[in-house]
């Protein structure tokens, strides 16, 4: 097990590094307060954040992205969006406004949100002429299954995406998606990491807390590092932002990731399958 610290991070397919906790900001929209949980995982050693088109927040992102006084080489930033033909925009269009909102030169990660019925490879050949350009440093997809890549995407498209952002804890491991990306050099990112913390009061995983003396959400946390897995927990509060990026300073014995790896029931908190549905 390699150590891992807070600005721990994964080498993407392209080259690209990917720091592996961010902060997820999905129905965070009232800008001040976007701003300031920016702000609070910056101030707790966060170097990504997830936003989406979708979430109306890239704009307060952007002030917050100014606000921090970072070098912009020091923020990782990811963004997505369902693309043509589920928008009026073209593809270039939906990211332009992206940068224009983030007011950032480029974008670090540009994912599909979800798989498209019709045109999600050719989005993703126009993202890749975007990343040509260096408006995009990498390209990726959310809510692929494997079966989904195999029986659509890779029949058009042969670069590989160098992210899968999936749902994924400790009741939904998708442990079929993600062996597959493993296999591919495609890195998962986990979001809804806690289950939306549902996961937060079970038996097993508030005694693992105990003898670790950590929270539920942090042992939780852990346990996808140590499978490879990214993560991008989301939290207004300043102190469980901070309580989520305090998992450098221990490790989960393979019987406690076996605990936890036992939990798994496929029950996902986000009721789209993609597997079985379309946005
Ligand atoms: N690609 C996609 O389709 C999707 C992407 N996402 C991304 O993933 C991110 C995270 O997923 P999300 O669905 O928000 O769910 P999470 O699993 O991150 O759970 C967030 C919830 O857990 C609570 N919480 C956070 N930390 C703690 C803690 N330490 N102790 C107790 N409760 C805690 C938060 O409350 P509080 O704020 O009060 O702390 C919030 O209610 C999103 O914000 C978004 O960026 C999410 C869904 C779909
Ligand atoms: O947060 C996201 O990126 C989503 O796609 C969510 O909006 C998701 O679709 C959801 O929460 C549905 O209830």
């Amino acid at each position: 097990m390699k150590n891992l610290c807070v600005d721990s991070s994964a080498t993407l397919n392209d080259g690209t590094s990917l720091p592996m906790l961010g902060l997820g900001i999905f129905e965070n929209d009232d800008p001040s307060q976007c701003i300031k949980s920016v702000l609070a995982a910056i101030d707790s050693g966060y170097r990504h954040i997830d936003t989406a088109e979708g979430y109306r927040n890239e704009e307060a992102l952007g002030k917050a992205i100014n606000a921090s006084k970072l070098d912009r080489d020091e923020l990782f930033i990811t963004t997505k969006a369902m693309l043509p033909p589920y928008c009026n925009l073209d593809t270039r269009s939906v990211v332009e406004k992206s940068l224009r909102l983030l007011k950032v030169e480029k974008i670090d990660l540009y994912l599909i949100h979800w798989p498209m019925e019709e045109g999600t490879e050719e989005a993703f050949q126009r993202l890749l002429d975007l990343k040509e350009e260096e408006k995009i440093r990498s390209v990726g997809v959310s809510n692929f299954s494997a079966e989904r890549f195999e029986k659509q995407f890779f029949k058009k498209i042969s670069t590989l995406p160098s992210v899968n952002q999936i749902e994924r804890h400790p009741f939904a491991r998708q442990q079929g998606t993600v062996n597959y990306c493993i296999e591919k050099d495609i890195q998962v990112i986990a979001y809804s990491p806690l289950a939306r913390s549902q996961s937060l009061n079970h038996p097993t995983l508030l005694e693992l807390a105990s003898s670790y003396s950590k929270s539920p959400a942090q042992v939780v946390l852990r346990w996808h590092l140590q499978h490879g897995i990214a993560i991008i927990p989301k939290s207004t509060s300043p102190k469980r932002i901070a309580e989520n990026a305090n998992l450098f300073d221990f490790h989960l014995s393979e019987d406690s990731m076996r605990l936890i790896d036992a939990l798994n029931k496929e029950e996902r908190v986000i009721s789209w399958r993609p597997e079985e549905n379309w946005f």
